[in-house]
């Protein structure tokens, strides 16, 4: 059960906080109604209680957002649901360099800010600083996928090192994947504007052309399973902020509940088991290696399963897992970078002579995709100004330790770095607040050593994708994968919105930013297609 509490533990441990006879005769709809209400009761003693020690252990940090006084910080709770953002600008705005705390309902998170104290935490071994675990309280994602991955996170070097070795080779797949998607869902438009809904076309094209190369074809075009998995990013993020109201002791079972992931396993099985089985079958025929032997993250996912004896259940999870990472932050940000494009159409032109200039020297490859700094410039302002979550550069405390400037952080406290807030602080970036595409083409060209301003690089002061050991290892896949989709569409279609120049708000929640889900951007066929 990878460490977590099954549904039988969680039974008997309400039990033992509850009356019994709450669990006489279930089906009464009195008791029915007493249970829920104890159990809520229950919650939120446990929340509070927990809040109130966690609360005592950080008395000497300084609190944004609410008031430190037992059941007074759940408002601070609440805030935080609605205005995190708010919350973090405030408290780094009056304690730049330091920490400060703000209240989660069920605990206090520490904000870490500046690059001196982040560099101190960069450098503390994993021992004392884990990312892992933190994703596991926070995210609640390792309680969803399975304590495992905290133990033995192999999916990262699957990742970081396998999956960006085969960029090159893969791409001819990757480009075709995102054409046949892209024609199929955006609808004929050569004359007239026609109105898309951008975050679900972008969710399916990503899922397509990610899985094109994650499990081939002809898998990555069922429709089934590309509704799972998207399907499954959506719930995951939901079930993450629901996950914040659930004390510490049950967010296990807690978590597989909300997010369903044990039924999604087993549908996923249903699109994936019979290709797992073919592999194994033809792994056991050939031995290690033999000419057509694929050449993917399933493959390469089954053979780490097989080396560490597990079932083929890990090769789902390992798979889920991937796609819920993948498919839900680069389509965010897909749809982010193509309302900027809608909101300013201006910007269209100096991309498009630059990605028709590429490709017809390179075609569609993927040291043309390494060739058109514009976009990379485009695409790295644009997550600079749309974070995946508030808060990047996630850690918990281990064991206690104390900062080079006094502040003692007890074990077993959350860290975290406040997104928006370094990336739109002025001595980080001139005009911060400004959306300036060609930012990091200037920059390049007046830096000896230009490869600190590309979209992948991460630094103290840019960190939408992390920054350190953990810093996304997905990051060359995603920006390779967002450069071919957005080239693609700057090649063929003209973009705007209706009200021209107005950008759609993004939607704030909890630890989710997401790009406005309702916008729709008008698209019209380029009249001198360039392929
Ligand atoms: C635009 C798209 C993406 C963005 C903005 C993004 C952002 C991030 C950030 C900010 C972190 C670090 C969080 C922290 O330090 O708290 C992270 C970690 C991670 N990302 Fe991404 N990501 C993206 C795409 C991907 C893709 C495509 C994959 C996989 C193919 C992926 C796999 C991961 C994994 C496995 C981690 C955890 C790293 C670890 O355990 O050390 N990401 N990502």
């Amino acid at each position: 059960m990878d460490g977590q509490l099954d549904a039988r533990r969680v039974c008997s441990l309400l039990h033992g906080i509850m009356p019994s006879s709450s669990f006489v005769n279930v089906f009464s709809v009195e008791s029915a109604a007493r249970s829920v209400a104890y159990t809520a009761c229950s919650v939120f003693l446990i929340l509070l209680l927990h809040s109130l020690v966690s609360a005592a252990r950080l008395r000497h940090i300084p609190t944004e957002g609410s008031s430190t006084l037992p059941l007074l910080s759940f408002k601070g709770s609440f805030d935080f649901l609605r205005d995190l953002r708010g919350i973090f600008q405030r408290g780094y705005d009056k304690h730049k360099g330091k920490v400060f705390k703000v209240s989660l309902p069920d605990r206090w998170l520490v904000v870490v800010t500046g690059r001196e104290l982040l560099g101190e935490l960069m450098r503390m071994p994993e021992d004392t600083i884990s990312f892992n675990h933190a994703l596991g309280d926070l995210t609640g994602t390792t309680w969803i996928f399975g304590t495992r991955m905290i133990e033995d996170p192999w999916h990262i070097p699957l990742i970081r090192d396998k999956l960006t070795k085969h960029l090159t080779s893969s791409f001819g797949d990757l480009h075709d994947e995102v054409e046949t998607a892209f024609k199929e869902l955006i609808p004929r438009c050569d004359e007239e504007w026609v109105p898309v809904h951008a975050i679900k076309v972008a969710r399916n094209v990503v899922a397509r052309a990610s899985n094109r190369v994650f499990v081939g074809l002809p898998i990555c075009r069922n429709q089934g399973y590309l509704d799972l998995v998207v399907k499954l990013a959506v719930e995951v993020q939901k079930t993450r902020n629901k996950l914040l109201w659930i004390p510490q002791v049950i967010k296990g079972p807690a978590a597989r509940l909300l997010s369903r992931i044990d039924s999604r396993i087993q549908q996923g099985m249903h699109y994936l088991g019979p290709v797992i089985q073919q592999r194994m079958a033809e792994m056991r025929k050939f031995g290690e290696d033999w000419p057509a032997k694929p050449d993917d993250l399933l493959q390469w996912t089954i053979e780490g399963v097989l080396a560490r004896q597990a079932t083929m259940e890990l090769v789902m999870r390992t798979m889920f897992l991937i796609n819920f990472v993948a498919i839900h932050t680069t389509s965010n940000s897909f749809t982010h970078a193509l309302y900027h494009l809608a909101a300013s159409p201006h910007f269209i032109a100096p991309l498009r002579e630059e990605i028709d200039a590429v490709v017809a020297a390179e075609g569609w490859t993927k040291a043309a995709m390494g060739k058109l700094w514009k976009l990379d410039s485009f695409l790295r302002e644009s997550l600079r100004h749309n974070s995946i979550n508030p808060f990047s550069i996630r850690r918990k405390a281990l064991k206690s330790f104390t900062f080079s400037d006094g502040t003692y952080i007890p074990k077993d406290t959350l860290l975290v770095m406040p997104a928006d807030a370094t990336h739109f602080d002025p001595e980080n970036f001139i005009d911060a607040a400004v959306f300036d595409p060609w930012r990091s083409v200037r920059v390049k060209e007046q830096d000896h050593d230009p490869s600190k301003h590309q979209f992948i690089t991460t630094s103290p002061e840019y960190i939408g994708w992390g920054h350190g050991k953990h810093a996304c290892p997905g990051r060359f896949f995603a920006a390779n994968e967002l450069k071919a989709m957005m080239a693609y569409v700057i090649a063929n279609y003209d973009v705007k919105f209706e009200k021209e120049g107005v950008r759609p708000e993004n939607v704030h929640i909890g630890q989710t930013i997401t790009p406005d889900p309702d916008a729709r951007v008008l698209f019209r066929q380029r009249k001198f297609p360039s392929i």
